[in-house]
């Protein structure tokens, strides 16, 4: 019942959903998001009097509020893509002080886990995306309120008073000297703050932290856990009474509340999405592909719309030695659209749940393939690229800035379509007039959708077949040309049919891209000892 409610609609207008996308700018692209982190606020500080028996007029005794929590960033190999980050992001909050001098207790940490590969980026203080600074926000709210007004708000969120002693406090000479303290005080932390946020932060998360023992680690982690960097710090915790004692106030009615956490405004940009790239018109049968390689464990939508897929969908494909992968596990079973499946299954409720995606005898392979695994990497289906992206029409420029990241792109056509050549030479002049010369990285052509031309198998269809694809080769190698001749490889993504080929190119791709980079790597570390 509940599933049924809830249900995705993927046969709702598939249109109006990529407008919307399109007019948040990029804005929510997965491979690039804007996050607001906040520190924890730190606790109060307790206004409190000790009491004992036979003793009257106790000293004070109020204990300070604990510091709010910090926020770190962690890079992770686990993450692919930025969709599961949250886009504001709350330290929790410090404990207020209390009476018999209890000071608030330490809070742990937040951590907010990104992909490796993730570049962190600090907005600007000019920048208009930026989340407003404590006190910015707080002169927006006190603005057009009366100098007696705005004192009266000012104070109440900086002090914690004794019950029924507040009008009483503030005229006094001993609260006027700690409220002057704390304004010095504030603006020597906001001056540190305006000298911090002067030079914003800039992080490349590209490599697994190495975990090193903290003896100082915060409370409520384990000495090895790894915290990653510090971006924003929690608000200190208040000051609880005794803080006021003096020789002129031996009972210092008052306490300061916690500070607010730092804040700042991250942008977060994902360097590299995949080791190869989909590219392809919308519904050519890219997501099709990437279920079908990864033997239907990627949750990417397929149907028979355009934009079916608005975000890059990462899926890792995992190889054996002898070439077998794992979606070829799944061999048998045909990768429909998934709203069908979603049907099938629905229809079946009382089936075990992983029946129709994984067949009976998969789920020992599957143990089995682990550990003949071989080699690993990773493939992003893309939103469909349409002519006149590179000018930025439909996703444009945000799906063009995420795929030229890839190691290797792959073209991917409707073969059943009447001139897949003609699909083919609109995605290479997108992609080179996005950026000149992207399009060198596009190794392979697959011509999808072949099951769609062999007819009932008679002879004159297969013939017409073959003609079509020799003439589709026959492009490829004479108007392709500029980098390396590309290989045209005819598939069938929905059947699973020839994709262990495909995926021994795309091996052999990412093995080459990931050799190439080790020996740069090695060259820079040759210069590092030179110099
Ligand atoms: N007969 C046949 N149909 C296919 C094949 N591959 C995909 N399809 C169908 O083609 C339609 C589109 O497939 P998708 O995988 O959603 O295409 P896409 O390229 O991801 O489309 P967008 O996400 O809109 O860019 C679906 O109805 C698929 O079932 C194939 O090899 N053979
Ligand atoms: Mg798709």
């Amino acid at each position: 019942m509940f599933r049924v409610l809830f249900q995705r609609r993927p046969f709702s207008n598939g249109v109006s959903r990529t407008e919307r996308k399109r007019r948040q700018g990029g804005d929510t692209f997965l491979d690039h998001v804007i996050i607001h982190v906040r520190g924890g606020k730190g606790g109060n500080g307790c206004v409190a009097f000790h009491r004992e028996k036979f003793k009257a007029m106790g000293p004070p005794s109020g204990g300070n509020g604990g510091p709010g929590g910090d926020i770190y960033i962690l890079p992770t190999p686990a993450l692919t893509s930025l969709a599961s980050i949250p886009k504001r992001v709350r330290g929790k909050p410090g404990m207020h002080g209390r009476g018999t001098w209890q000071n608030g207790r330490n809070t742990p940490p937040t951590i907010i886990h990104v992909p490796l590969g993730t570049v962190v980026r600090e907005l600007p203080r000019d920048d208009p995306r930026r989340a407003k600074d404590t006190w910015e926000a707080e002169e927006e709210a006190l603005e057009g309120l009366e100098v007696d007004a705005r004192r009266v708000r000012m104070l109440d969120s900086r002090w914690v008073h004794y019950p029924r002693s507040e009008v009483d406090n503030v005229h006094r000479d001993a609260f006027k000297q700690a409220e002057a303290a704390l304004w010095r005080e504030e603006r020597e932390r906001r001056r540190a703050w305006m000298q911090r946020a002067a030079r914003p932060m800039h992080l490349d998360l590209s490599e697994v932290e190495q975990v090193v023992e903290d003896v100082n680690a915060p409370l409520a982690l384990g000495k090895t856990d790894h915290l990653g960097h510090l971006i924003a710090r929690g608000g200190g915790g208040g000051s609880g009474n005794p803080h006021f004692l003096s020789p002129v106030n031996r009972s210092p009615k008052f306490a300061t509340k916690g500070h607010e956490g730092e804040r700042v405004t991250l942008e977060l940009v994902l360097k590299i999405i995949a080791d190869v790239g989909l590219v392809g018109m919308p519904n050519a049968g890219k997501s099709t592909l990437l279920r079908a390689l990864t033997g239907g464990r990627t949750k990417t939508e397929v149907a028979s719309y355009a934009f079916t897929t608005l975000n890059p969908v990462v899926g890792v494909i995992r190889v054996a030695g002898d070439g077998t992968f794992e979606g070829q596990l799944h061999d048998m079973h045909v990768f429909e659209e998934t709203a069908v499946e979603e049907a099938h299954r629905l229809q079946q409720p009382t089936a075990p749940e992983a029946t129709e995606l994984m067949p009976e005898h998969t789920s020992t392979s599957l143990g089995q393939f682990s550990i003949l695994e071989s080699f690993r990497f990773t493939i992003a289906d893309n939103p469909g690229l349409i002519a006149r992206a590179s000018e930025d029409v439909g996703l444009g420029h945000s799906f063009l800035r995420s795929i030229e990241r890839s190691h290797a792109l792959v073209y991917v056509v409707d073969f059943a379509g009447p001139a897949p050549w003609d699909e083919l030479r609109v995605l290479r002049e997108e992609l080179d007039k996005y950026q000149p010369g992207m399009s060198a990285k596009a190794r392979l052509v697959l011509a999808n959708k072949a099951d769609l031309l062999g007819g009932d198998g008679d002879t004159s269809a297969v013939y017409a077949a073959r003609e079509k694809l020799r003439r589709l080769e026959s492009y490829v190698q004479t108007e392709m040309t500029g980098g390396r001749v590309m290989d045209v490889v005819p598939i069938s993504a929905k059947y699973g049919q020839n994709l262990k080929r495909v995926v021994g190119l795309m091996q052999g791709y990412v093995g080459e891209a990931r050799e190439g980079g080790r020996r740069l790597d090695q060259s820079l570390l040759h210069d590092d000892v030179l110099y």
